[in-house]
């Protein structure tokens, strides 16, 4: 059972039915991704402890597979006691729901380095700790992701508009933000982990990313960064996963400086950025993640050469969907898209992905580019 059915859900769900597994996809609205591909699909609020007993009452699931933050966790510490297997732990969906936990927990209790933070559950609060962080810093819901309700502050005067903001793109129940030292960073990567439940665990080759409002706009793999410095993130990452423990792939994101190997955040799960390995390896993201969920074998992974994925965003709200500018997208060689099929847009909105491979990454960069501008979302 996938909890969450967006456009990294729908991949997996293809690489798990090409294995013989049988997959109820769950998200909060209708025709979602990955129902598109699944067995079944049902409707619910994950928030909603009632709604999630329901289901997993009716389909009895073997794994429960979270494939977003937002769902009311405690319930899968539950199921976990009742013998399903949560994916990787219920306890580390606990702990990555909300920044503050994974925070604390990478942080305080490992010692791993991080940006200075602080948290405030009022203006009030924020407008204290903004100044003890000093700035510019980073103001985010401890509840959100793909950079919602994010933004970089500058200066004392636009606290109070951050605070506004971060609390309108707050998901689920809570009111709490966290600032963090805004960090001046060469590069930022994906260190894709993956942790199996009987083998070592095993990395793949890190990603470079872009992002823009908080939100992923291109990534790369390999990103260029020092062998010291892999080793260091690997470190790291093996540290905080062997802490959340269970079994799966994990993304776990860090802000490389010209000194340092700084821990951002993870997700116990496939991450939006490495969608660039349905390009770039011999096994994608969401095959590793499977074959570490189900205690199959990962003998290699292998790294095709340089790769890259820039997304698809939509620009204008849509209730019928529909692509313009395929044919120009797929005109040129080593260039493939993926249109994820969710059944409206609205600004930002991501709506598929563009990969390219090149003899180096410039070069694959700028088709994956090239080749995700091509593409126009219209309204039928
Ligand atoms: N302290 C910081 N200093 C500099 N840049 C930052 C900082 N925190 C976040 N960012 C920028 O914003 C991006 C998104 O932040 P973060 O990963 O914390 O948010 P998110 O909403 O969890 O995103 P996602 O769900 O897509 O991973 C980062 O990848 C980075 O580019
Ligand atoms: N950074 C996390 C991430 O990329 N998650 C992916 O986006 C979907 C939600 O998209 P939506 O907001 O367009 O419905 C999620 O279901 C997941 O696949
Ligand atoms: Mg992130």
């Amino acid at each position: 059972m996938l909890l969450g059915s967006g456009e990294l859900g729908k991949e997996f769900v293809i690489a798990a039915q090409r294995l013989g597994n049988y997959i109820i996809a769950v998200d909060r609205y209708e025709s979602a991704p990955a129902m598109q591909v699944a067995d079944v699909c049902e409707v619910i609020s994950m928030l909603s402890a009632d709604d999630l007993e329901a289901v997993v009452n009716k389909h009895k699931p073997d794994f429960i597979i979270p494939e977003i933050e937002a769902i009311r966790t405690e319930k899968l510490v539950e199921f976990e006691q009742r013998g399903i297997t949560v994916i990787p732990t219920a306890a580390a969906t606990n702990y990555t729901m909300n920044r503050d936990r994974i925070r604390e927990l990478a942080h305080t209790k490992l010692g791993v380095r991080t940006a200075k933070y602080a948290y405030a559950s009022t203006l009030e609060e924020l407008i204290a700790v903004s100044d003890t962080i000093g700035f510019p810093n980073v103001v985010k819901p401890v509840m959100s992701s793909s950079g919602k309700g994010q933004s970089v502050v500058n200066d004392r005067i636009d606290v109070e508009k951050a605070w506004n903001y971060a609390i309108a793109g707050s998901r689920g129940d809570s009111q709490k933000v966290i600032v963090e030292e805004f960090i001046d960073f060469d590069i930022e990567i994906t260190l894709l982990t993956i942790k199996q439940w009987q083998a070592p665990t095993i990395y793949c080759v890190p990603i470079g990313h872009r992002q823009e409002r908080g939100d992923y706009q291109e990534s790369w793999q390999p990103a260029d960064i020092s062998e010291d410095k892999v080793t260091a993130a690997q470190e790291i990452a093996r540290k905080v996963t062997d802490e959340l423990g269970g079994a799966g792939i994990f993304g776990v994101e860090f802000f490389i400086t010209k000194d340092e190997v700084i821990f951002s955040e993870l997700s116990p799960r496939p991450h939006d950025t490495g969608m660039v390995t349905l390009i770039s390896q011999n096994l994608n993201e969401f095959e590793l993640h499977l074959r570490a969920i189900l205690g199959l074998p990962i003998p290699n992974i292998e790294q095709l050469g340089a790769s890259a994925s820039a997304v698809i965003l939509a620009s204008e709200k849509s209730e019928s969907v529909c692509f313009e500018g395929v044919a120009e997208a797929l005109s040129e060689p080593d260039v493939d898209i993926k249109l994820f099929g969710k059944p409206t847009a609205h600004p930002y909105r991501r709506m598929g992905v563009a990969l390219a491979k090149a003899d180096n990454v410039q070069d694959a960069r700028a088709k994956a580019m090239k080749a995700a501008r091509s593409i126009k979302i219209t309204d039928i």
